[in-house]
This record gives structure tokens, sequence and C-alpha cells, in this order.
């Protein structure tokens, strides 16, 4: 809890601990600590210490009760500190793991549509998060989901405090940054690194927003710092230099001042023109201040020192740098500013009073400030320059790791000013990159790049933790054990595993939080509502990890640098290109970058183009200065940059497939729709195909009724005619079906239709004529022929009907024939059937078709061809003998071609047969026509189907020889009608 100016709490932080201890171990008085301090100083480096700390267990650090506990006390006991070189630091219970808090982001009006969030609050401390697109999870559209995350489908992870999104900002910075403000003011390192995906909050945690009260943790530190040392600041020459070190300023003033906002237009021209609009813009960050103040020792003067550095593409720049425009030729348009990057240099341990190293960037301008506005202004300068150099100006999203340091030296008013006096802390405060995956976001090029970088050190700082977790372990494990089964502490140091700090500039930078002492906090933001659910749950699980390590492990040791591994690397084992960069000169690496300004605020938009060139560092310096790392073992290091290649190489193949993925599931996307688009296609053809076919069978009975005169009618008469013609339309199909001209029937296109309409003759050709003769048109039972069911065939009678029709004429015939003679006649039917069928057996094996002898027979088709010798009626025998048509569409009209066919054949060898039968019987006829006058009865009737016109003339004698007894339906064309006996007569001579 953030406490008021003069009632600030102080808990017993390791720093008091430490401090207590040496009070009472060394019972000298302030002066004789300061000389012992000053000795040990004096000594060389690596020098033996005068005087050993042993570490305590803390007492208990929790954010909630230190920020309770009063600052007073804690202020009391602090008395300056004799400084102490440890000569091994001992593997026990002073550590204490990485703090880790969840903040969760609220949903705001830019992310659209509200969406159920995948992260459910379970505790303070514990949140459970579920895939949106777990198993059994169903869409908008009640579909079950695609599931492409390799993440457990619901996991349940804690921290150290769970942030629900309605948290304020100062109950935020007081719970978890306060008590890394209170122990940089007592003297202790801290680092704080916010670590999330892509507009997680991250920014807005660390710098704050633009409304009253959102000023985030930086200004807000700045603030409790300031409000702290009141009236305690130094006007000392001294100045802190690399890690640890304080030295004389050159001269007095040249340190004392960073460069300033309000002086930016005379001493940053460049700046000032590419950045006029924003230096008019002042945010909550610097109008909103924090009021806490937290207890100091008064016996003390401070001193408060700020750099700000951006990691970017492996390499890290000065922000506070000034800006100035080279001289090198100008591009196009716009300007062209350069950069340096810095190298990182190992810290020598003569500069830590513990002896510890480290590894500082050389080079990074530290400027004084005197207030919490002019550090604020700082701060807002550095991101200026940020924006100017890229990384902020092509993207609203931060691509580099900005790293502000507040530096605190501290002197006892009492003590000479000299460096000894001097104790230096720092805060480093990190606002990290967004750790979004390639795969999702799809950047090519520099982007792609840049993303690689920041995901390989995020990845390294993540291996960092794991390997310093289980070597934690495996240290404590040893411990566990009884004490004469223990080992060694140095035989376990031999087996731990190097932790791979400098595999990146990030980690190498931020090594000595974790091996030396200071307090590191994470702050892991996530976006409940982002549909990053893969991205989020490898955040969380990063944050598992990171809080499982204990800082202030005392294994490690700053790594050589690849430059002088290089050297030592036996042969045969490949050097990893980062090993050999020593050798080549540095290529600048240029960029253009578009700044825009203005346009808010009635404010006039403009657009500034500036070519960015980045310069490397400069490697032999830094060559010099690693030659006081000590020497290892050159095949382990070897080996690791080989490692570190081949993951490079994993990660840059697992980006390829990620984009070969995304292209082959487009490719499959573009197929399926290109399918279902021909498909579709297809299905309206046909669907039109129907609807025309129907418009022709409309046009058609229009047709009729209109030559048939039905129009003004009576309804009974017009009733009947109707049924006549569609009759009629029934036969016409029929023919059309049968004939040569089937494939009409299933035109494939509309040309196809409007030809076949063409080309058809009216339904009623010969209709009318019919209807003037007075003679009764066929049935369409007496000519259909049975042609496979499908949609085409709709307009067809159904079988059913067929069945009926056929039922309904034989019950006519009955009913006028009657008698014995009638059973007769249908017995001998039946014999011709059966021979019909038997001669038809033998020539057919695929199809069983019989002559309609029971019933009359139909007429054959006018449209069909000379070859065609007849088309008479057909009735299949039971529904097995139809045609079987495969439904599916593709092959509909194969099937009815081949169905066609089949039956034209059939009927071709059965009016083969039927035309010889009717020749006998008409020679017959004419040689009996003494013997049996014209006065046959009716009972002797005999129907026969043939299918020639080429009968006419027996027809025409037949049909004279018995003119009364024509049947109910009429004779015509395809008719004969022959007396009982004397088919008897020539069935018994056959
Ligand atoms: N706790 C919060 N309350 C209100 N608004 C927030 C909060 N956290 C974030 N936002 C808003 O969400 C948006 C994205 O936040 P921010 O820019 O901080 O994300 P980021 O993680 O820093 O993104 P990047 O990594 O891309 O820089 C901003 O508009 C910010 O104002």
């Amino acid at each position: 809890m953030a406490t008021t100016r003069g009632k600030a709490p102080a808990p017993p932080t390791r720093a008091s601990t430490r401090t207590t201890r040496a009070t009472s171990q060394t019972t000298a008085p302030a002066s004789t600590a300061r000389t012992t301090r000053a000795a040990t100083k004096t000594a060389p480096s690596g020098g033996a210490a005068q005087t050993t700390t042993s570490r305590k267990p803390l007492v208990n650090r929790d954010n909630t009760t230190e920020a309770k506990a009063p600052v007073a006390r804690k202020a009391a006991t602090k008395v300056p500190t004799a400084r102490a070189k440890p000569v091994s630091v001992p593997v026990d219970n002073d550590r204490e793991p990485i703090k880790a808090f969840l903040r969760l982001r609220p949903h705001i009006h830019v992310d659209g549509p509200t969406t159920a969030p995948y992260l459910e609050t379970l505790t303070d401390t514990s949140v459970q998060m579920s895939d949106p697109n777990r198993d059994g999870a169903l869409t908008e559209n009640n579909r079950p989901r695609f599931r492409p995350s390799t993440a457990a489908p619901t996991s349940i992870y804690t921290f150290s405090h769970v942030f629900a999104a309605s948290t304020l900002q100062a109950e935020f910075f007081t719970k978890t940054t306060l008590p890394l403000v209170r122990g940089l003011l007592d003297g202790e390192n801290g680092l704080l690194f916010a670590y999330g995906v892509t507009n997680s909050g991250k920014t807005f945690t660390m710098q704050g927003g633009t409304t009253e009260g959102s000023a985030g943790i930086l200004p807000r530190t700045l603030d409790v710092i300031f409000n702290s040392i009141d009236g305690l600041q130094s006007k000392s020459r001294y100045r802190p230099v690399r890690l640890h070190g304080v030295e004389l300023g050159d001269g007095p003033g040249t340190y004392t001042r960073g460069p300033s906002l309000d002086n930016l237009s005379s001493e940053e021209p460049v700046l000032a023109q590419v950045l006029a609009e924003h230096l008019e813009t002042s945010d909550a960050s610097t109008t909103d201040i924090d009021p806490t103040v937290l207890s100091v020792d008064r016996n003390h003067e401070y001193s408060i020192w700020l750099s700000y550095a951006e990691v970017y593409n492996e390499k890290i720049y000065d922000l506070l740098a000034d800006v100035s425009e080279t001289d090198k030729p100008t591009a196009a348009q716009g300007l062209l500013l350069t950069r340096k990057a810095l190298p990182i240099r190992p810290s020598p341990p003569s500069d830590s009073p513990d002896g510890l190293n480290g590894k500082y960037v050389s080079g990074l301008k530290q400027a004084k400030v005197e207030s919490a506005a002019e550090a604020k202004n700082l701060v807002k300068l550095g991101q200026l320059h940020r924006r100017v150099f890229g990384t902020l100006a092509n993207s609203q999203s931060s691509r580099s790791h900005g790293m502000v340091t507040i530096k605190l030296l501290k002197k006892h008013r009492g003590e000479r000013d000299e460096p000894s006096a001097y104790h230096t802390a720092r805060l480093t405060l990190v606002d990290l990159a967004g750790s979004e995956r390639t795969k999702h976001t799809q950047t090519t090029g520099d982007r792609l790049k840049e993303a690689g970088n920041i995901n390989k050190s995020l990845m390294v700082l993540g291996q960092c933790m794991e390997v310093m977790r289980s070597n934690q372990r495996r240290v404590a494990q040893s411990l566990a054990g009884p004490k004469h089964e223990r080992s060694d502490t140095r035989d376990i140091k031999k087996f731990l595993a190097v932790v791979p700090f400098r595999h990146s500039k990030l980690t190498e930078i931020l090594m000595d939080y974790f091996v030396g002492d200071g307090r590191v906090v994470m702050i892991v933001n996530v976006n409940p509502y982002d549909t990053g659910f893969d991205e989020n749950s490898h955040v969380m699980k990063f944050a598992a990890l990171a809080k499982e390590v204990h800082t202030l492990a005392p294994v490690q040791r700053a790594p050589p640098s690849p430059t002088k591994m290089s050297q030592n690397v036996p042969s045969g084992i490949p050097v990893p290109q980062r090993a050999r960069i020593g050798s080549v000169a540095p290529i600048p690496h240029s960029r253009k970058v578009t700044i825009s300004t203005g346009g808010q605020g009635g404010r006039k938009f403009s657009q500034t183009q500036v070519e960015v060139l980045e310069e490397d560092e400069d490697e032999d310096q830094s060559e010099d200065e690693d030659d006081n790392d000590e020497p290892l073992n050159p095949l382990v290091e070897a080996l690791f940059d080989e490692l570190e290649n081949m993951r490079l190489q994993l990660f840059d193949a697992e980006m390829r497939c990620a984009i070969i993925e995304a292209d082959t599931r487009e490719e499959v996307m573009q197929e399926m729709e290109h399918r279902i688009h021909n498909m579709e296609k297809m299905f309206a053809r046909r669907l039109m195909n129907e609807v025309e076919q129907n418009e022709m069978k409309m046009d058609a009975k229009i047709d009729m009724l209109h030559r048939s005169g039905l129009f003004g009618k009576t309804p009974g008469k017009a009733r009947r005619v109707v049924e006549d013609l569609e009759d009629e339309e029934d036969i016409k199909m029929s023919i059309i079906a049968e004939g040569s001209e089937d494939e009409s029937l299933y035109p494939q296109s509309s040309t196809d239709v409007q030809s076949s309409r063409s080309n058809t003759a009216s339904p009623l050709a010969g209709k009318g004529k019919r209807i003037k003769n007075k003679k009764q048109p066929p049935r369409a039972s007496e000519i259909r022929m049975r042609v496979p069911s499908g949609p085409e065939h709709s307009f067809l009678p159904s079988e059913d009907d067929t069945a009926t029709e056929t039922d309904s004429r034989r019950d006519s015939d009955e009913d006028d024939d009657g008698g014995d003679e009638d059973d007769e006649d249908d017995d001998e039917d039946e014999d011709e059937e059966t021979e019909m069928e038997e001669s038809e057996d033998s020539e057919t094996s695929d199809a069983e078709w019989q002559p309609n002898s029971g019933k009359e027979a139909s007429r054959s088709a006018k449209s069909a061809g000379p070859s065609s010798r007849s088309t008479g009626s057909f009735v299949a025998k039971s529904e097995a003998d139809f045609f079987t048509v495969p439904p599916s569409p593709v092959f509909a009209k194969d099937a009815k071609t081949q169905s066609m066919r089949a039956k034209q054949g059939l009927t071709q060898r059965a009016s083969g047969k039927m035309y010889a039968l009717a020749e006998d019987l008409e020679k017959m006829a004419l040689s009996e026509d003494a013997e049996a006058p014209a006065s046959a009865t009716s009972k002797g009737k005999r129907r026969f189907t043939r299918g020639t016109a080429g009968s006419r003339s027996s027809r025409a004698k037949l049909s004279l020889e018995a003119p009364e007894e024509w049947d109910e339906a009429g004779a015509d064309d395809s008719t004969i009608i022959v007396p009982a006996k004397q088919s008897q007569a020539s069935k018994k001579k056959r």
C-alpha cells in the first residue's frame, strides 16, 4: 500500500538484515567501517576481503506486508554499511523466487465485439485458462471448432498475485513496484520487466495512458524517488560508470545534466524539426504525480541518474544520445540519421563491493536528473528518439525492448567526497517487445527479422530461467539429503549447466540481476479477449517457469566474448557466424522510416522521411576488455555456439514451415471454393433444364388448346379434350424418348432445349386430323415405354398410372368381349406372349421386353427414321425388367443413352418379327378371302402390334373386311385387326 510522506513503512529487507548484521558484527564506529571499506577498495582486484558477510534467510517480503510495515523503524536502524567482499557466496536459503504478477487487460472499444474471455480468475493468485477452441466447444453455427493449438486446452496458472482488469494504476504500482523502489533507496538492485503479447498492455503498464490517474510504473517510480529524497540531493561531481563503478566527472557540469526537451530545438535542431508536433503534447505521465513518499536515511545524500536504451535486432542503442545529421550524402528526400550500436562489456569486479562481475552497456549515456519532471522529460525524449529511429514509427506496436535504468548514488554526509564513499544501486524497468509468433502475424522481410530477434531474445530469456531453475533444484536436492551424504558444493557446481545469458543481448545486459544481488519482478500482461490463446499460453508458461527461479544464484560467471572464443575453438568444430564477427568489418544497416505527426486536435498532419543508418558496435574495444574474462573450456563454448546456431536454424525452419502451411491452407481453400462454385453452376444448369422442359410441356399444351379451338367451349368438353391432349402429349414424349432424337430429352444446355423444341413438330401434329375424323386417340398406356426414373422424367406419368390405365383397358375389353371365347383368346394371347418372350430371350440378355399383345398396339412414331422400322409399344414384365439408372447425375445421361439404344435394338428386332407375322397373316387373309366372308364376328378379331408403315396395303384390305368391328380404341395406321379365327388358323399354321 502506498504510504504518505512521513509515514512510510520500512519492512525488514535483505539490505536491512545485512546492515543490522554488519552493525552487530563490527562494533567499530562508522569511521572505522569507512576505513575498512576504503582498504578493501584499494586492495588489488580479487584480493581477500577483510570482512565477510554471510546472508540470512529473508524474513518476509510479501508485497502487501512490506508496504504496510513502518519505514521509520527501518530508517532508525540504518547505519552506514561496511562494504565487504564475500569470499564465497554460500548456496543457502538467501534467495527468493522471481515474483510474477499477472495483469489482465480490460476490454476496450477498439477490440471490436466482446467475446467471452478465455481466462477466468479463480483466486487472488490463480487463473484458469481455457482454449475457446477446445474439444467439444462449438462455433456460433453449432459446429465443432477447429483447434490448431498444441497447448493444453485447460490449464491453471498461479502467480504471486493476479490483478483484475479493473485494477487502477496506483494500486498496481504500490503492490508490484513500490517494494523495488524501497529497495533502491536502501541500496538494492532491482529489475522489473513487463512481458506479454502485442496489445496486452505492457506499455500502458510501464508508461501509462493519457487520462488522469493513468500514469504508469515509470513516472510513478520517478515521483516516489524524488518525493523521498527531497532535500537530500547531492551536488557532487561524482558520477556512476560501468555497472558498479563511480568516478569523478571531467569537469563540473559536464555530466550533471542530460539532454532536455526544453532546449531541444537549440541542442537538437534535427530532432526538433522532425518532432515539432510531439514536443507540444503532454500526457498523463507528466501531469499525474504520485504523492507516495518513502522514508530514507536522512544522513545520506543522493543523486539520481537515468539512462534509456533499446535493444533492437540484437543491437543496443542509446535513446538519450544526441541525434545529429550525418555527413554522408543524404537520401533523395528527408534526413539521413546515423546511430551506432553500443557494445556490451564486462564490468570489472573491482567496481563491485561484492566482487560481482556482470556486463554493462559501454558508452550508454547516464544523465543526472534533479527532479521527477526532468526525469520524465528525459524519458519522453527517449521515446521520441525511439520514434525517430523507427521502432515505434512504423507501428503502434513496440518492436524493441525499451530499458530505463535509474541509478542511485548515495553517500553518507559525514564521509569524504571520494569514489569509495559512494554506494550505487540501480533499478531497471524494461518494456519488452510483444512476444507474438510470426506464424500468426504473417510477417516477412525486415519485420520477420525483427520478430525473429524479438523471439530469440525472449526465448533465450526463457532458457536462462529454465537452466537456472534446474541448477538450483540440483543444488537444493544435494543439500536436502542427510549431512553425511551431502556432496561438496564445489563438486555440485562442476555439474551445473551453464546459463546461456550471452546468447542474446537482452539476457546479457540483464544477467547481473539474475546472478547478483537484486530482486526481480515480472509483470505478465494478458489480454484475455485476444484471439491469441496459443501465444498467451506460452506467456503463462514462461511466467510459471520464472516464478520457480530464485535469484542470487552463485554459480554463474560472465562468459567470454564470441570473438575470443573463435580463436580458441579446436579445428573441425564449426564456428557459428556470431563467433566470427570480430574479424569482419561491420556493415551498417540502413532503413527508411516515415514519421507521421499531427492530424489530431486540429493540428496539421505531416510526414517526415528519415533514413536511419545503424552502425555496428566497435568490436575491437570490446575484445580488449574481454581479456578480463576468465578462460572457459573452448570446446564447451563452441558447442554452445553450435547449439545456438542450430536453434536459429530450427527457428528459421519453423518459420518457413508456418508460412508454407499458411500457403497450403490458402491453396486448398481456393480449390474447394472453385469446386463448390462449379457444382453450383452444374446444379443451376440442371434446374434450368427442368424448368425449360416444363415450359415446353406447357407451351405444347397451350398450343394444343389453341389448335383444338377449345377456348370458349363448355367445361366438360374442354376437360375431355384436355385429357385427350394430355394423352397425346404423353405419346409424343414417349416417342421422343424412344426415338433417335432421345438426346433432345436430355438437353445439356438451354440451346439444346431450344433446338429440340424447334426440331420437334407440334405434339398435336395429326391430332387435329384425328379429332376431325372423330377417331379416338391412342392412350398413353398403349405406347408408353418405361424410361429411367429421375428428375428429367418426372413429367411422364407414373408407373402406377400406367398400370391402372392398362387394367382399366383390360376390364373394358373383357366387358366388350366377354364369354368363353374371351377366355380362350386370352389364353391364346398368353401363348403368343410366351412365344414372343422365348424368342426375345434368345436374342436379348440384358433386358426382356415383350409386345403388348394383350392390348392395343401403338402406332409407330412418325418421326422415327427409316431404319427404325417400328417403335411399337412395349410393356415391361416386371419392375425388375426396367432399366436401372444409377442415381448419380454424372452418369445419368450415359445410362439413358444406353437404355435407349437397348430399347431401340429390341424394338427393331421385335418389329421385324411382327412385320413377318403380319405379312403371313395378310397372305392368309387373302387366300381365305373367299371362304371367310365379311360377316366375321367381332369376337374373332385379333390385334397385333406391328411397326412399320410398309403394310398399309394389307391394312387397307383388312379394314375393308370388317369396318364395323373396329375396336373402341379405333384403328389407325399402325393397327391391324384380324378376325379371331384367322388368327388362330395362322397361328396353328405357324
Ligand atoms: N489496464 C488498462 N486499462 C485501460 N486500457 C488499457 C489497459 N491496458 C492496456 N490498455 C490499452 O490497450 C491498448 C494496448 O496497450 P499497449 O500499447 O500498452 O500494449 P502493448 O502490450 O504495449 O503492445 P505492444 O507490445 O505492441 O507495444 C492501448 O490502447 C492501451 O491504452
